[in-house]
């Protein structure tokens, strides 16, 4: 008889369909609750044994769904065992996916236990089974409307009022549209609403590759409030710094408003998409991979915009892993970066220039607190206030002229990301 192979089976291979997916959503959880990692960063890692896309696309989908319902289901887990599960027990990560699965997705539940139970194997099998049978009997369901995680809703409601914080339940509750960014006025797109020049909004879910005009590169996605930043430094024919430029959205804006672009980006592998999304669109921009701590501008630049890394709490509607990984920590650490890096911005613009300051978050010490704190700081720079007719209707700047998007803004078309957004000009 041959001598058992001791080497270690590819553990996908020897799984029974459907279950390598659920292996997959498993570490990506992980990845994200354990070591703050990004969803979309893990995915790559993640994933690497599955070879169908569709198998990727479903393990994506429920560690993202798991993520948005976190709240919801642990209390129906907490409700159905005897003992509290740690936090971290793999028993309760396995029983959030497959509750997601039944609960969320519509997965039958005898399919939704059996492609999860191989992921406990040697482990709280009968545990899991158990619990889930309950649940299920019980008729679980999940509210309407999801429950955010405690220390979120807590720093929100302090921050901008319980009504806000129940806005971002509701804006989290669906699917948000989709924003196109338009290269020209003339451009074939497809149809949906202008709720500014060179914008359209489509429903959620909505094909994007085979959509009207994709191919010819005249529109890319970017959610609406993403695209102010750029709209404020306006159309002109002179040299923009596009700093924390990757994946390239808003460089893409000020190539097609006629500015000459510098867009510069610590990470290579961002940069390559905004290549791409270049090479898609036509448009040109010098492409610089750098870190902005360290990089010297040759000249100074007639506009800045700054598009700093952030704890990107504001996208938490398409980017769910944002509620459980950026807490207090990560916005110290990003508002030290961001300080840093928007002193350097700031001699890199001229006399009469411009600067746009912009972040993707829900945190004043991201915003209005690191704006304060630098011109405070710079005397030689004020607020130039953003202008009622570079704002979508309903969405007014600031009585201190900047522009804060929060969670219920502009609900009745679909919401916006949470952003932060301040021009302001060089005056000596
Ligand atoms: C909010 S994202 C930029 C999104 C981009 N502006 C767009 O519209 O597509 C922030 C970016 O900052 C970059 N970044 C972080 N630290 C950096 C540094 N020290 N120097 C340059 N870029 C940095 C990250 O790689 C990331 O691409």
């Amino acid at each position: 008889m041959a001598a058992p192979d001791k080497t270690r089976r590819d553990e996908t291979t020897q799984d029974a369909p459907g279950v390598p997916a659920r292996r997959a959503a498993l570490k990506l959880l992980d990845a994200v609750q354990r070591r703050g990692q990004p969803l979309e960063t893990a995915l790559h890692n993640a994933t690497q044994g599955l070879n169908h896309p569709p198998d990727r696309a479903l393990a994506h989908a429920l560690a993202a769904e798991v993520l948005r319902r976190l709240p919801d289901l642990d209390a129906l887990i907490d409700s159905a065992t005897r003992l509290v599960l740690a936090e971290d027990a793999k028993a309760r990560a396995v029983l959030r996916i497959a509750l997601a699965q039944a609960l969320v997705l519509g997965t039958p539940p005898h399919a939704a236990i059996a492609t999860v139970l191989p992921l406990v194997d040697g482990g709280p099998r009968k545990l899991v089974h158990g619990v889930f049978g309950t649940l299920m009997r019980q008729g679980a369901t999940l509210p309407e409307l999801p429950t955010l995680p405690a220390p979120i809703v807590e720093r929100w409601t302090t921050q901008w009022g319980a009504g806000v914080a129940e806005a971002a339940r509701r804006s989290i509750a669906a699917p948000p549209p989709l924003d196109l960014s338009l290269k020209a006025d003339d451009v074939a797109h497809p149809d949906g609403t202008a709720l500014l020049p060179r914008h359209i909004r489509l429903p959620a879910g909505a094909p994007v590759v085979a959509a009207e005009g994709f191919a010819e590169g005249g529109w890319w996605v970017q959610d609406l409030a993403a695209s102010i930043p750029a709209r404020l430094i306006g159309a002109g024919t002179g040299r923009v710094l596009d700093l924390c430029a990757a994946p390239g959205g808003k460089t893409l804006q000020l190539a097609a408003a006629g500015w000459q672009v510098t867009a510069l980006d610590i990470a290579q592998s961002r940069m390559g998409r905004l290549n791409e999304n270049l090479a898609r669109t036509g448009l040109e921009a010098e492409v610089v991979t750098a870190d902005a701590l360290k990089w010297e501008a040759e000249a100074p630049y007639d506009a800045v915009l700054l598009d700093a890394p952030c704890s990107a709490t504001g996208i938490f509607r398409r980017h769910p892993d944002v509620l459980h990984r950026s807490g207090p920590r990560l916005i110290a650490e990003m508002a030290e970066l961001q300080a840093r890096i928007l002193a350097r911005a700031a001699d890199w613009v001229r006399p009469g220039g411009l600067l746009v300051y912009a972040t993707c978050s829900l945190e004043p010490a991201e915003g209005e607190a690191q704006v304060e704190a630098f011109l405070t700081a710079r005397g030689d720079f004020a607020i130039d206030p953003a202008l009622p007719d570079e704002l979508p209707d309903g969405l007014p700047a600031a009585s201190r002229g900047w522009v804060r998007v929060l969670p219920g803004m502009l609900a009745d078309v679909g919401g916006l990301d949470g952003f932060f957004i301040c021009r302001m000009m060089r005056t000596g």
